[in-house]
């Protein structure tokens, strides 16, 4: 299974701090900062693969990487239910200006397979902005009903409680009413956790795949139609 994913949300999150402890199993704020520099995350990535004696994987990522580099989408592998999955990751930044933005929000959109929408527990202001985003990829995204949108809500800074706006019922309501999958995390402290979040990703993105009706092409009009005459054939015996 290959599948794009677009990160968002607004600035200061914690989308790359999610990103980076996906890519690399560390906190961003331990590189200080160079951490977010995507030659570094590519080098580290590198090591990280050599580490594990996969030359080969770790050749291939490189350039997978490095072909994507201006636009700081990273291409990740892992198993999931016995399976390797490869996710190409877009860090999307966010602008304030969104008219100004729209045709690159389209171009997300539509090059996405699945999103993870991150806010900040401690940022209400964060928090609408991830329901508003909800309901624009969802009116972008008309090739699936709505509720098919493979799309993750993140809450970060969860190590920060004592600093919360925004509570884990509010987050966990948005998307019972918005159809998505619910996280609440702290890229800061759990490897695990972020983990889960792109592990329930892709178990959506499975289901969407699956409920997709595709077009019926000539193969499967004709294969249609036989199975109807071959029906009649039978029942007339
Ligand atoms: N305490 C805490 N800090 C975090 C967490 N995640 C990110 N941060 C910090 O929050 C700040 C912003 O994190 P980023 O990952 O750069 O956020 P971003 O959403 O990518 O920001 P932009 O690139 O501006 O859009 C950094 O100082 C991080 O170290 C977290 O889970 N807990």
């Amino acid at each position: 299974m290959d599948a794009n994913i677009v990160v968002m949300g607004m600035e200061s999150v914690g989308k790359s701090a999610l990103t980076v402890r996906l890519l690399t199993r560390r906190f961003i704020g331990e590189y200080g900062d160079i951490g977010k520099c995507p030659l570094f995350i590519l080098f580290y990535l590198f090591i990280a693969n050599f580490n594990a004696l996969m030359p080969f994987l770790a050749i291939k990522h490189l350039l997978n990487s490095l072909l994507c580099l201006a636009e700081s989408i990273y291409s990740h592998s892992f198993i999931v239910d016995g399976r390797a999955v490869t996710l190409n990751i877009w860090d999307s930044h966010y602008s304030q200006d969104f008219s100004a933005d729209s045709s690159l929000f389209e171009k997300k959109v539509r090059w996405a397979d699945g999103f993870v929408l991150v806010y900040s527990i401690c940022d209400r202001a964060s928090f609408n902005t991830v329901s508003w985003l909800i309901q624009t990829i969802k009116s972008n995204k008309d090739c699936l009903s709505t509720d098919k949108v493979p799309i993750v809500i993140v809450g970060n800074k969860r190590d920060l409680h004592h600093r919360r706006t925004v509570t884990s019922e509010e987050g966990r309501l948005l998307a019972l009413n918005t159809h998505c999958q619910f996280y609440e995390v702290s890229a800061a402290e759990n490897y695990h956790s972020v983990l889960m979040v792109f592990h329930g990703l892709v178990d959506r993105l499975k289901d969407a795949k699956l409920t997709t009706k595709k077009p019926l092409r000539l193969k499967g009009i004709v294969k249609s139609m036989s199975a109807v005459f071959a029906r009649r054939r039978t029942e007339s015996f």
